[in-house]
């Protein structure tokens, strides 16, 4: 770029401006106070945050401008204290066509030497009946034209029964695509989780049956457009389901690594998972909730309704390995937000310790609790979502290789209510002498038959187990999918994944 276009006078609609690129950030200054008191004078924004930039006046027509001397840049604009992102255009005029065109290549120039992150083609899932059908209208009215507009290529497939998407994943050619991305809920994600784990580890020969196989991490990142009916990854690592703020993410190239949970049963792979996996409660909710499915979405509160009253605890013991020793613990009251240090760092430590850790998985420094459990839940991170802000666990980090283990022993259904409200309130849900939590990189759960005395007790209850029989085990809850067994074992792996996101935004301080 030309030395002089680093800093010049422009016009945005009819008011002189000072524009600079400096080496990362874009910035206009309005030099009239007058027409402007009421905002800032003036406005930056971050190269890497510009979604692209073009001659012309981007439709906003300016009487007696020659379109040859305008240029317009589109960028992710946000409101000081949310998450959302929207698309904002400001169009400059330029004294001739010639000052114009060097200030789009600059920019671009800009954007190309701070954006290699940025997906150039992605290969796009729509669950055209997630979030009860309007996924394929949010795609094609909110979205395709931003993919568009910043020369984003995409291969797009309506799926046509469930697991279409991690079957294609499985097979297809993935060497031109940057990135996957689905448009739906959860269960849409756990399609292309399971899809990109599976085909990474088989095309890099790794036996993922194996309980102690070191996965290899993905290099394809995962963008989700949140247009299901429960959108929790992405409200836990964008801070808002919001179909646009999470576009604006991908097409700039955000990237947020993320623990992965392998669950087993008795030897075998059972499913992959990143927030919850719950015994107990959990379990038997979701179990109750697939006999509710005709009444919709809320079928989920009214079985949470029925289980508390149920009040069932089941006996099992608990074994589990705690995290390396880390400068974070899930009772510290931190959050894990955008640049989190614990994660950046957790790499460094992490590799210091895989040797060790080989060893232990082996050895005899598992923890055991044994006990009659309300609920066993294991969560790789906070699991917050508009129901509850902070989570199950709220200081839970989405990419250091730990899990937050929440233990709640048998208590009356009041004191159980008490635990569960405190996820709604703020309140500390840990505080409470039946509740412990740890953090782990590995848990098993083995559970025990319960005695005649104890069946007979279970039976004379006034609501019983959630499909009418006295039941010694419950089933697990993973990430919203049934697991039909009792015993379980749990491994974390660190940073097995990648999604366009950058983790929330700590938004308090602005
Ligand atoms: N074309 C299809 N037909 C039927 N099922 C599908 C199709 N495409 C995807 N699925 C399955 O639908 C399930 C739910 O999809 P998704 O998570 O996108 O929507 P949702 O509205 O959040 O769902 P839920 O009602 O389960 O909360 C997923 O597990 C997925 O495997």
């Amino acid at each position: 770029m030309e030395k002089e276009n680093l800093m010049c006078l422009l016009r945005i609609k009819g008011t002189e401006v000072s524009l600079v690129l400096e080496q990362s950030v874009l910035s206009w200054t309005f030099n009239k106070r007058r027409a402007y008191r009421k905002k800032s004078l003036t406005v930056a924004i971050p190269v890497n945050e510009i979604v692209t930039v073009r001659l012309g006046d981007g439709k906003q027509q300016t009487k007696g401008v020659a379109p040859s001397t305008q240029f317009t840049v589109y960028h992710v604009s946000r409101k000081s204290s949310s998450k959302r992102w929207s698309l904002q255009m400001v169009t400059f005029t330029a004294p001739d066509a010639q000052v114009a065109h060097s200030w789009v290549q600059a920019i671009q120039k800009k954007m190309f030497e701070t954006g290699h992150t940025r997906p150039r083609k992605l290969l796009v899932f729509i669950n055209p009946y997630g979030g009860r059908g309007k996924a394929s209208r949010i795609y094609y009215s909110e979205i395709s034209f931003l993919f568009q507009l910043a020369g984003i290529e995409t291969d797009v497939i309506e799926t046509t029964r469930a697991n279409h998407a991690r079957d294609y994943i499985l097979e297809a050619d993935l060497q031109t695509y940057d990135g996957v991305v689905c448009v739906g809920g959860d269960g849409m994600f756990s399609e292309l989780l399971h899809g990109l784990v599976k085909r990474t580890q088989s095309d890099s020969g790794v036996c993922e049956d194996k309980e102690n196989a070191m996965l290899t991490p993905c290099s394809l990142r995962i963008g989700i457009i949140p247009a299901g009916s429960t959108d929790c990854v992405c409200f836990a690592t964008v801070g808002i389901n919001d179909p646009v703020t999470s576009a604006l993410h991908i097409i700039i190239g955000d990237t947020q690594p993320m623990d992965v949970c392998a669950s087993y049963n008795d030897g075998q792979l059972m499913k992959y998972s990143v927030s919850l996996i719950g015994y107990g409660f959990f379990g038997d909710v979701l179990r109750e909730s697939e006999n509710l499915r005709w009444v919709g979405p809320i079928r989920y509160d009214l079985a949470g309704i029925k289980m508390v009253f149920s009040n069932q605890s089941y006996r099992g013991t608990v074994e589990y390995l705690e995290a390396y020793e880390s400068n974070s613990s899930p009772r510290d009251n931190t959050r894990c937000r955008t640049g989190c240090l614990v994660c950046s760092e957790s790499s460094e430590r992490l590799r210091e310790a895989a040797e060790e850790c080989q060893a232990d998985c082996q050895s005899d420094t598992w923890k055991k609790v044994t006990g009659s459990f309300l609920a066993i839940n294991i969560t790789g991170m906070s699991s917050a979502c508009p129901k509850s802000q902070d989570g199950l666990s709220p200081t839970a980090h989405l990419a250091d290789g730990t899990a937050d283990l929440i233990l709640v022993q048998e208590s009356s259904t009041m004191q159980f209510l008490r635990h569960l409200n405190r996820h709604t309130n703020r309140k500390d849900q840990f505080a409470l002498p039946n509740v412990e939590v740890h953090r782990i990189r590995a848990m098993r759960f083995t559970p025990e038959e319960f005695d005649e005395e104890e069946a007979i007790r279970r039976q004379k209850r006034f609501f019983g187990c959630p499909c009418g029989r006295t039941s010694e085990t419950s089933i697990w809850n993973c990430d919203g999918e049934i697991l039909n067994c009792a015993e379980l074992s749990v491994r974390v792996h660190h940073q097995l994944i990648q999604l366009f996101a950058r983790g929330i935004e700590d938004t308090s301080r602005s």
